[in-house]
């Protein structure tokens, strides 16, 4: 594996249940940056996601984290190699406050102060909603809540899980700002997404699965230059994505 690769799946296949999901999945993400995944709904995505995190497990193939083999390894033992992972469904505790929520995801208990002040820095709405319970909170505020769950705590790799599903646009260019800050940290974060414009500026790398396999992967620019490729490998038509 090379040395500025942070993950790496080879070969990974996933069955759940009768069903065989993943059929191959050889995917790196490269240290630092942004990776995206990108794909038609169905194509395995969240399932890639929930593997590396051991929510499933591979039945073929290997998944290596920071020189780790981590194929085996338990969810609990992956998130302490340095993994965090923000669910489609954002897994917040609605009748917890903001408060109480970040408080059970800060491995210590307690807070480090400046940490949370860089967090406030891009996402305001947490100090004003701090001792709101998390069902009260907007879909927006809600994605905050679960992604400031995940950076807590310094991690080497965030997976992120479409967070920009059914948010408002000025929502939107909040969490892009945040991940600008993100990256601006050495973060390395594999957001999938379906939503190419929100993600075609952040972007550094970029991966589009079909059918439980990566059909494609390499940087971005080279996807966002080409509406030729992006018809065929997205089904976006010229002009679409402006
Ligand atoms: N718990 C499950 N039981 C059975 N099949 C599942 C389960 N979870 C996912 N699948 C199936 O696995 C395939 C891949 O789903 P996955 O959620 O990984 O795709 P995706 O690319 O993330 O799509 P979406 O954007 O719709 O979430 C789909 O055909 C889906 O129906």
């Amino acid at each position: 594996m090379p040395d500025d690769t942070l993950l790496q799946l080879a070969g990974v296949h996933t069955h759940i249940g009768e069903y065989h999901i993943l059929q191959g999945v050889d995917l790196q993400v490269p240290r630092s940056g942004l990776t995206v995944l990108l794909g038609r709904n169905g194509a395995g995505k969240s399932t890639t996601l929930r593997t590396i995190m051991g929510l499933w497990h591979a039945s073929a193939g290997r998944i290596t984290f920071d020189g780790q083999d981590i194929t085996a390894l338990q969810t609990p033992d992956i998130s302490r190699a340095g993994i965090a992972f923000v669910p489609e469904d954002m897994g917040i505790f609605s009748n917890l406050t903001v408060q109480e929520n970040l408080r059970l995801a800060a491995i210590r208990g307690s807070f480090d102060e400046a940490r949370l002040e860089w967090i406030f820095s891009f996402f305001p709405a947490l100090k004003r909603f701090w001792l709101r319970p998390g069902g009260t909170l907007s879909g927006g505020q809600k994605q905050m809540v679960a992604i400031a769950r995940a950076i807590i705590e310094p991690r080497k790799l965030l997976l992120i899980d479409e967070p920009t599903k059914g948010l408002a646009p000025s929502i939107v260019d909040n969490l892009a700002r945040a991940f600008e800050e993100l990256k601006a940290r050495d973060t390395t974060i594999l957001l999938v997404e379906q939503n190419f414009n929100f993600v075609r500026e952040l972007g550094d790398h970029v991966a589009v699965m079909d059918d439980g396999r990566i059909v494609h992967h390499g940087r971005m620019t080279e996807l966002s230059d080409d509406e030729t490729l992006q018809a065929r490998l997205l089904g976006l038509h010229a002009g679409a994505v402006h």
